[in-house]
């Protein structure tokens, strides 16, 4: 018996299908908003053999709102799809027979990437795309590739174990922060960044705008927030010791963690400049910030006085040294090598315009954004205790674990850098608030269970002194 043919898909036919399908990617920003249509942006057709095609789209995604997000799908085709692509499958066709043609996430299928990878090491990218190599780097042909799990922003694929290719998936126009800011610290020598190799663009609307990125592959890497999970688990599980005693103890990698985000600051500083501006303006935005989070959740309403209260301690400080940051640092941002720690991409959150995630902001931000990841994971393991003292005792171990770890990253940050953040406090919180009234936000539209861990927070520390 003869396979059938592959069969074509017209533009209006996948516009259709991915309007049903794109919502249901994780990487979708737009999470709870409605799409009114898909049109297909450019499609560049890279292959098509007797078992499977493949195209490269970039697609834009209007909303009934009237705005628009623009996105990057590799699509595969395939007339028998093998059970490992069934989840990542679109939807077929209203009333297509047995025999149409599958269309899935390109991504996911091994020999499309071994087109991918292919395509980088020859230098034979398609259409209007451009490859960009760093001095000095030769990207070896036939490297083996494997996709990174699911829960992503964008799409990783392993190469050889060796090379981490990242495709964005949501593209804005312009240069990726992410490629920005690691090239800048890869010229600056930077030890706590895997290096950038090389990176994909294309003009887009008369802009040249990052697609891919390639940087070196920390194997054998674990994630801080892995790591700081089997901590706080481990201190739970041994009710007669402190944090200090438990063989988990997370402090002295917090420390670490801390020297090396100040090293990253150090050089971005250095290579990319700092200035001066208001603390005022920078309360401004925190405050637009938790008006417009506060109206997608209205709990927010309960607490938002005593957030603006310390927001106005914070904005009477005058002004403040900013240069360009991580923007979105957490534990799931920063991977322990067998050496040392990593910070990894560098795109700001999400949720934000590309200017607002370039803009100079305080080094704080970072900061913040550690000290924000240190609660989640001491608060993240606490399920119900059996009694109201038992739960008291867990909640108050869980808070320890976190000032321990947060005063351990502080230390390390104060003696790679010579400035302790804790000095900052009133801006600091600030910026502690602004990260959890954003992460309510986040929460709302992409993990709604884990709701309470940043309303809990924002209530915790509006209280304290
Ligand atoms: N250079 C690297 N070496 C090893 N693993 C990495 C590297 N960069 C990222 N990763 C892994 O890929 C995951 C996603 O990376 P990240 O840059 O945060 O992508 P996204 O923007 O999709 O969230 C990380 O959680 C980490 O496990
Ligand atoms: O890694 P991303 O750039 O996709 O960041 C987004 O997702 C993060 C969750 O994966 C989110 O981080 C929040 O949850 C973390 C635990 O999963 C926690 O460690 C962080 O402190 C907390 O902010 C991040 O905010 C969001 O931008």
């Amino acid at each position: 018996m003869t396979d059938p043919q592959l069969q074509h898909y017209s533009d209006a036919e996948l516009e259709t299908l991915l309007a049903e399908w794109l919502p249901h990617q994780r990487w979708f920003a737009a999470k709870g908003r409605t799409v009114a249509a898909v049109r297909i942006m450019l499609r560049e057709h890279l292959t098509d053999t007797p078992a499977f095609g493949a195209d490269h789209l970039l697609v834009t995604v209007e909303f009934e709102s009237g705005d628009e997000q623009l996105y990057q799908v590799p699509l595969g085709y395939r007339t028998h799809l093998p059970d490992e692509l069934a989840h990542w499958a679109l939807p077929r066709p209203d009333g297509s027979g047995d025999d149409r043609t599958h269309a899935y996430d390109g991504l996911r299928d091994q020999e499309i990437i071994d087109l991918y990878a292919h395509s980088i090491a020859t230098g034979q990218v398609y259409g209007p795309v451009e490859l960009h190599t760093v001095p000095g780097t030769v990207i070896e042909e036939g490297l083996r590739g494997r996709a990174l799990s699911a829960e992503q922003s964008n799409t990783s694929v392993v190469l050889g174990e060796q090379l981490l290719l990242k495709l964005f998936r949501r593209i804005t126009p312009g240069v990726n922060p992410d490629v920005e800011l690691h090239l800048a610290l890869g010229e600056a020598g930077c030890r706590s960044v895997a290096p950038v190799r090389a990176w994909i663009d294309a003009e887009i609307g008369g802009v040249r705008t990052t697609l891919a990125m390639v940087q070196d592959f920390a194997a054998n890497s674990a994630d801080g927030w892995s790591m700081a999970l089997g901590s706080v688990r481990d201190l739970l599980l041994e009710a007669d010791l402190r944090a200090d005693e438990v063989g988990t103890d997370f402090a002295g990698e917090s420390q670490r963690m801390g020297a090396a985000v100040a090293e990253v600051h150090a050089l971005l500083a250095q290579s990319l400049g700092t200035s001066q501006r208001d603390v005022g303006d920078i309360v401004d935005g925190m405050l637009r910030r938790l008006e417009a989070a506060g109206a997608v959740v209205p709990e927010l309403a309960e607490v938002a006085p005593a957030v603006r209260a310390r927001f106005a301690e914070a904005a009477a400080t005058g002004t403040t040294t900013v240069q360009r940051v991580h923007g979105d640092l957490h534990l799931g941002q920063v991977l322990r090598t067998p050496e040392h720690w990593l910070l990894i991409d560098f795109e700001g959150e999400p949720a934000k315009s590309l200017d607002e995630r370039r803009e100079p902001d305080s080094a704080l931000r970072d900061v913040a954004g550690m000290l924000r990841s240190f609660d989640y994971a001491a608060h993240h393991s606490l399920h119900d205790a059996a009694s109201e003292a038992a739960a008291a005792q867990r909640e108050f171990r869980a808070q320890e674990w976190a000032q321990r770890n947060s005063a351990a990253f502080c230390d390390g940050y104060a003696s790679e850098s010579g400035v302790d953040p804790r000095e900052f406090a009133a801006l600091l919180r600030a910026y502690e608030l602004d990260k959890a009234v954003y992460e309510v936000v986040y929460e709302a539209r992409h993990r709604p269970q884990w709701i309470r861990l940043p309303l809990n927070a924002i209530r915790r520390m509006t209280q304290a002194d």
